[in-house]
């Protein structure tokens, strides 16, 4: 089974991971695991801290002359800042924990209940694991499934459609959005719009404000039957929902036409299916996403998820000290204005683990060469019953 585990504090050392369950003989393309860290830390609206850091993975193991071997996968992405935070953070020396104290709980992060619960005076204590620094992580182990995919054609792409009041209400198709949303800074396909959401985003941040938005992620190229009806935690549109809600800032995920569902009749939410003999088995629509009955249909996965804006404020709310009890206003950490076009480079890597795990499982092998007989077997009897590619 693939599974990662993430460690590792925003302003410590390093953030580790570990991938388990990458077959072997899965060839690595390091510039590209690279790029895709260098694009989690673009977009408008970023902070200062991404001036810092330049990210970039150093694989420690389970991978030799960048082919993987099988074993667990672990890597690392150094923070830079750690230079100029290790007499606060060093995890071996004695530290001065006073000067970076926080205990003005900022409303919308994890500080007071992180606090509370594990019994800390100083919210740095929390907020150094709650940062969304964890998810360049997420993004490395992302990356390197969609390497694994890339085998079988499966590609990924996402894009962002609203930032604050500005929404793109276009459908775009797949190579159109891969086309044009790197030229966008922003992730917005829809160059017309991408000057109005850097004024609303400048707007804010002069009032000490921040903004979120809405990323939609599409995937490609995926074979039906990923998930299972027959237990609820098989149910793949289940598993996407976890790990994009366990991403920072996501409150909602929908799937294809989403909340639109509750509000339309029946004929117009499923998807007709036909068959001709040379398209096969096919959809007239694709309205639920790629995804019925928690398995995918084999046509294009379609996710959207919203961000809430970012919680520490320049202006900031009120609040209290979390020791004294008294009434302040919250903490001001450096931080991002909006990081919505960020975001959308994250969830598109963490669905595309979730996406090689169910993979892996229908199909999987110790090795390339085992998953492909695999996969042309299963594809095989597929086009036995009518489906085709
Ligand atoms: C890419 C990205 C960057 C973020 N940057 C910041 C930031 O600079 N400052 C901040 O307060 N929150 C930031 N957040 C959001 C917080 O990490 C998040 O709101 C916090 O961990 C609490 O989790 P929750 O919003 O899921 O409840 C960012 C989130 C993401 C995905
Ligand atoms: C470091 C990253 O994002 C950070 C996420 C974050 C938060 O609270 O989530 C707070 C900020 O941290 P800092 O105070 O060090 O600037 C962001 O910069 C990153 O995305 O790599």
């Amino acid at each position: 089974m693939l599974r990662y585990l993430t460690s590792g504090e925003s302003h410590g050392q390093s953030l580790i991971s570990i991938l388990d369950g990458v077959p072997a003989n899965i060839e690595l393309d390091i510039d590209e695991i690279n790029n895709e860290l260098k694009k989690r830390q673009g977009g408008y609206g970023r902070g200062a801290r991404m001036k810092i850091e330049q990210d970039k993975i150093n694989i420690l193991g389970g991978v030799r002359g960048k082919k993987t071997l099988g074993g667990p996968i672990s890597i690392e992405v150094k923070n830079k800042d750690y230079e100029n935070w290790s007499k606060y953070m060093n995890p071996m020396e004695d530290i001065d924990l006073e000067s970076k104290k926080v205990s003005n709980v900022r409303p919308g992060h994890a500080d007071l209940v992180g606090c509370l619960k594990y019994d800390f005076e100083d919210a740095r204590n929390v907020l150094e694991r709650s940062s969304a620094r964890e998810t360049a992580s997420r993004v490395a182990v992302g990356a390197i499934c969609k390497q694994i995919l890339k085998n079988f054609g499966i590609e990924f792409i996402s894009h962002v459609v609203q930032i604050g009041s500005i929404s793109d209400d276009n459908i775009y198709d797949f190579e159109y959005i891969k086309k044009h949303v790197d030229n966008s800074e922003v992730r917005c396909v829809n160059k017309s719009l991408e000057e109005k959401i850097i004024k609303e985003i400048d707007n804010v941040k002069k009032d000490g404000d921040t903004l979120g938005g809405i990323i939609e992620i599409r995937v490609k190229n995926v074979i039906p039957g990923l998930g299972s009806y027959t237990q609820f935690d098989k149910k793949i549109d289940g598993e996407l929902a976890m790990h994009l809600m366990g991403t920072q800032a996501i409150k909602g995920v929908e799937i294809g036409i989403g909340f639109d569902v509750s509000k339309s009749v029946g004929s117009k939410v499923m998807d007709e299916i036909y068959y001709n003999e040379n398209t096969g088995i096919k959809r007239a629509t694709n309205r639920l996403g790629g995804i019925e009955g928690g398995m995918t249909t084999g046509d294009e996965i379609i996710i959207r998820c919203a961000m809430k804006p970012i919680p520490t404020l320049y202006k900031p709310l009120n609040s209290i000290d979390v020791n004294t009890l008294k009434s302040y206003t919250a903490s001001i950490e450096r931080s991002d204005n909006c990081a919505v076009p960020a975001c959308s480079i994250v969830c598109e890597n963490v669905v595309a683990f979730v996406i090689c795990k169910y993979f892996l499982d229908k199909v999987g092998g110790d090795n390339l060469r085992d998953i492909n007989s695999n996969y042309n077997s299963y594809i095989k009897r597929l086009g036995e019953r009518g489906w085709k590619k």
